[in-house]
């Protein structure tokens, strides 16, 4: 399994500049380069990744996606005087060329090129090339959009060639819609293209029909493209984790890619001048953490735009911080997507529902009695300002977003626990032990008897059970200390032991702790006080216990043939798990679990989105292969194989929307339609 994080960055990309004054063009400047570069090194962050040098892309790769005329009329004016640059650089929309930008743009193809071949070689597991002049808005016979090559279109065809690669998946989280990357590909399946973008009803630039949430491709590549439109500004954290669940994630683990590569702008990220939005940089940890389950970890982030330099260099540095796998720092604000957001995310999911199987039950009615009132739609969104708005809109919030940067971005970026995960040294335990796991001496049973004495006495009659609760305590210390990010153990019961661990992280100080518990819990501690939330996944209806907003059970028997059980991951129980924020996770598997080693593994590893990745697991001591795979997922030393990708029964589906219908006005990250029409 590759391990480490390439960085690529060649200081020549910072000569590329504009000579004149274009208040459009004036924010792509050298300093967004070498600034981020300056900020990694602050947080020491260069040092740890594998260095990679850029290089020149060479004429025929850039000719992989470029006309023979495009490159000629770029290389032409590397000996152009100011006049003739600026003459040439009115022939397109938005870009300005330097003496130097062609040599610029083909360090940056190179660049891109070299990180591509370092992942797919194995030398690295991922990597980030940091890079200008940006692509994705550059297309075959023409430079746009600050763009003169595009970066990542020729990495995936690249790819496709030297590698043999058939499914690519790229993510364009940049603000701006990446319409280069989506004309090359619209027609090809086996790229698939995800971009979110500011839209405002086809207002904001670059103001194209074809970039909205029904230009799903053409031909064979038909639901391969996805547009995700935000129509107002002011999309925040929950808003962009909300598009991630309920339509990026779906697909791109139905997809299966062989490689990740990200069109990551960084103007999507608060206090950019051109995007106008609200997430703030740690979201961009967890939108990696969620990429780095895929192709095996196989994942290429590209820099494209981002233009407020502050916010530009945090985001940068949340990106590689999680990259080489660190802890994924807490998410902040409130976990509810706007309703714009939402009408989006339920719009995109109607028009890709002809081509993908986890969609093939997604209710469209609403598409009945909408397209009547559509234009109503547009109209009433268009002068009612929603609450995101008014925060934008008035200037004095410039002031505090810069504050906000200033202060924010310290206390984030914590410093790492040395060692990742902590286990005993119980029998049958040096199954899976790994350099990344940390041996913890047990706990004697006077201090055990003491602190389980409170409520489960009468049901520890055994001493082999007082033992594994103090190997379980010794171990949960350590993560409530915040000496070690995670830890497994190993039980004889498991309910036992979670119910516990739960009770004990509350005595504690840890107010929500989530308790994620597969297969029969017979004993579920009391929630009333809500600093608990459990979820049972379990093979059948407990006789007499029905859910509520803290103890909710859900029902599944995992299909034979594979892993079906990414719907309920995505579509439920990290919707519920971000919209809770707990600070603690205790994910445990007890007798006659329903679910396979992948469903669990899938799902320890993207609970590591929480709790600055705080998780101990407790596993019945009968289950060797699903310790050694919990515990790989757990110390980030490979992403575990989820097995066959099955898809959802309509049956399946119905259970989801059944228990989405139930809880979204609790757990708001479970909304992804707007209640019957407008
Ligand atoms: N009224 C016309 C305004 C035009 N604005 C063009 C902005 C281009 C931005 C390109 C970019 O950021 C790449 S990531
Ligand atoms: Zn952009």
């Amino acid at each position: 399994m590759a391990s480490g994080t390439a960085l690529i960055y060649d200081e020549k990309m910072a000569t590329h500049k504009l000579l004149w004054s274009d208040p459009i063009c004036d924010i792509e400047v050298p300093e967004r380069l070498s600034s981020s570069y300056e900020q990694l090194k602050s947080y020491h962050l260069v040092e740890r990744c594998v260095p990679v040098p850029a290089r020149e892309g060479s004429e025929e790769e850039i000719l992989l996606v470029h006309s023979l005329e495009h490159l000629e009329v770029a290389k032409s004016t590397q000996t152009m005087n100011e006049e003739e640059l600026k003459r040439v650089s009115e022939n397109y929309d938005a870009f300005f060329f330097h003496p130097s930008t062609y040599h610029c743009a083909r360090l940056a193809v190179g660049a891109t090129l070299q990180l591509v071949d370092a992942v797919m070689s194995g030398e690295v597991r991922n990597g980030m090339a940091l890079v200008r002049p940006p692509g994705h808005h550059s297309q075959r016979n023409a430079a746009n959009g600050f763009c003169l090559f595009n970066n990542v279109a020729i990495a995936a065809e690249y790819a496709k060639l030297k590698y043999g690669l058939q499914r690519i998946l790229i993510v364009d989280w940049d603000v701006h819609h990446g319409q280069g990357i989506q004309y090359i590909f619209e027609e090809d399946p086996s790229v698939l293209y995800f971009s979110w973008h500011r839209y405002e009803h086809q207002e904001f630039w670059p103001s194209l029909k074809e970039s909205d949430y029904d230009a799903v491709g053409l031909g064979k590549g038909k639901g391969f493209n996805i547009n995700l439109p935000w129509n107002k500004v002011g999309m925040g954290n929950s808003d962009y984790l909300a598009a991630f669940f309920h339509v990026l994630l779906p697909m791109a683990f139905e997809f299966d890619p062989e490689l990740v590569i990200v069109s990551s702008g960084y103007d999507s990220g608060i206090g950019d001048p051109e995007g106008q939005m609200n997430a703030t940089p740690e979201v961009f940890a967890h939108l990696t953490h969620f990429l780095m389950q895929l192709a095996n970890g196989k994942l290429c982030v590209i820099l494209e735009g981002g233009y407020h330099l502050k916010s530009l260099g945090e985001s940068v540095c949340m990106t590689v911080k999680t990259l080489l796998g660190d802890p994924v720092p807490q998410i902040t604000g409130e976990m509810a997507p706007c309703l714009s957001a939402v009408e989006s995310i339920q719009n995109v999911r109607a028009a890709h529902k002809p081509y993908w199987k986890w969609l093939a039950y997604e209710d469209t009615s609403f598409l009945q009695n909408l397209s009547t009132k559509s234009h109503l739609l547009k109209k009433a969104n268009s002068n009612t300002s929603t609450e995101h708005e008014t925060k934008i809109t008035n200037n004095n919030n410039t002031v505090k977003v810069e504050r906000f940067l200033e202060l924010h971005m310290k206390n984030i970026l914590f410093p790492v626990p040395p060692i990742k995960t902590a286990t005993i040294g119980s029998e049958g335990s040096e199954h899976f032990l790994s350099e990344h796991v940390q041996l913890v001496k047990e706990m004697d049973k006077t201090e055990i008897k003491s602190l389980v004495s409170g409520f489960y006495a009468d049901l520890v009659e055994e001493d082999k059970i007082l033992l594994s609760l103090g190997s379980m305590l010794a171990i949960l210390d350590k993560i409530l200390k915040k000496e070690v990010c995670n830890g497994i153990a190993a039980s004889p019961t498991a309910a036992l032991s979670a119910a516990v661990a739960l009770r004990h992280s509350v005595r504690f100080g840890f107010q929500r702790v989530l308790c994620v518990f597969v297969g029969d819990m017979q004993i579920t501690p009391n929630t009333e006080d809500g600093k608990m939330l459990i979820i049972n996944i379990c093979e059948k209806e407990q006789p007499g216990k029905t859910s509520c907003k803290h103890c909710i059970s859900l029902n599944w028997k995992e299909d034979a043939e594979g892993n079906d059980f990414f719907s309920a991951v995505l579509g439920f129980i990290l919707p519920v798990a971000y919209s809770y924020q707990p600070n603690l996770t205790v994910i445990a598997v007890g007798p006659n679990r329903s679910l396979g080693i992948s469903g669990i593994s899938l799902l320890v590893a993207l609970l590591q989105g929480l709790a600055e990745s705080r998780i101990v697991a407790v596993i019945e001591d009968t289950e060797i292969s699903l310790l050694q795979s919990v515990a790989k997922a757990l110390g980030g030393a490979s992403t575990p194989p989820f097995g066959i990708y099955v898809p959802p029964t309509q049956e399946k589906v119905k259970k989801i929307k059944a228990l989405r219908d139930q809880f979204q006005q609790e757990w708001k990250m479970l909304q992804c339609s707007v209640k019957d029409g407008i």
